[in-house]
C-alpha cells in the first residue's frame, strides 16, 4: 500500500510530462508541486530542458529557482502555456478546492492567464461533492472581525486561520478566513456571493478553469481530461 506522499510523488512526476521545451508554465504550490518541481529539475539537469517558470508564491519561486529554473514573474510574461497546480479538494466536474496552502490568489491569477490548467493531486482529494475541506478566503487584515461576523450570520463557520500559534498571513500580507461548510451545493453561486463581498481578495473556489487531473493511485497516474 503507497502512502499519500508516495501518491503525490506519481501524479507530480507524471505531470512533468506535460511540460515541453520552450514553454512559459505556471508552477503551482503545495507538497505535490514540489514532486512536480523535482522532476522538472532532473529534466534540466538530465535533458537539458528550458522553459519559463511562473511561480504562484515565494516558496515555489524559491524552490525552482535553486533547482536551476528561470523564473519570472507574472508581470514579465503574456501568457503560460500550461499551469500544473496541486488542489485541496476536486468534485467530477474538476471544480475545486485551493488555498490550503494560503497560495490562492497567485494561484488564480496565473490559472486565469494560461492556456490550459492541470492539477495534481492523490486519490484522497477526488470528492463527489466540494466543501469538507475548509474554504479558504484571503481577505484585508483591516476590518477582517466584521467580515468574520457577516461570514458567520450566513451560516459560513468561518475561522481565521492560525499557524504556529500566530495569525496566518499570505505572501501579500493578507489574512485567511477558512469556511467549515461540510458541503458547498452551488459552488457558482457562493463563489459569485464572496467575490461580491468587500474586504474579500479572493477566495479559493476555482471553478471551470481546469483542463486535466493528474491522480495518484494505488494503480499508478491517472490521467482525467474534459
Ligand atoms: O495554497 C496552496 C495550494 O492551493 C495547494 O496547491 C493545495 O493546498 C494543495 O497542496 P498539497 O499538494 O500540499 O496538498
Amino acid at each position: 500500500m503507497k502512502t499519500q506522499d508516495e501518491l503525490k510523488k506519481i501524479a507530480g512526476y507524471k505531470a512533468a510530462e506535460l511540460v515541453e521545451d520552450g514553454m512559459i508554465v505556471g508552477l503551482g504550490t503545495g507538497s505535490t508541486v514540489r514532486y512536480l518541481l523535482d522532476a522538472l529539475g532532473e529534466r534540466i539537469k538530465n535533458d537539458g530542458m528550458h522553459f519559463t517558470g511562473v511561480p504562484t508564491s515565494k516558496r515555489t519561486a524559491d524552490y525552482g529557482a535553486n533547482l536551476g529554473m528561470q523564473i519570472k514573474s507574472l508581470d514579465e510574461v503574456d501568457q503560460m502555456d500550461i499551469t500544473i497546480d496541486g488542489a485541496d479538494e476536486i468534485d467530477p466536474e474538476m471544480n475545486g478546492i485551493k488555498g490550503g496552502g494560503g497560495a490562492q490568489t497567485w494561484e488564480k491569477l496565473v490559472a486565469v492567464n494560461s492556456k490550459q490548467v492541470a492539477w495534481i493531486v492523490d486519490e484522497s482529494k477526488m470528492v463527489d461533492q466540494l466543501g469538507k475541506f475548509p474554504l479558504p478566503v484571503e481577505v484585508l487584515a483591516y476590518g477582517h472581525h466584521q467580515l468574520v461576523e457577516r461570514l458567520d450570520a450566513l451560516g459560513y463557520n468561518p475561522v481565521v486561520r492560525v499557524k504556529n500559534g500566530e495569525t496566518f498571513h499570505t505572501d501579500e500580507g493578507n489574512i485567511i478566513i477558512d469556511l467549515h461548510m461540510d458541503h458547498i451545493n452551488d459552488p457558482d453561486a457562493l463563489a459569485d456571493a464572496l467575490s461580491n463581498m468587500t474586504g474579500v481578495v479572493e477566495h479559493g473556489l476555482f471553478l471551470h478553469m481546469t483542463q486535466t487531473v493528474v491522480v495518484g493511485t494505488q494503480d499508478g497516474a491517472k490521467v482525467l481530461t474534459k
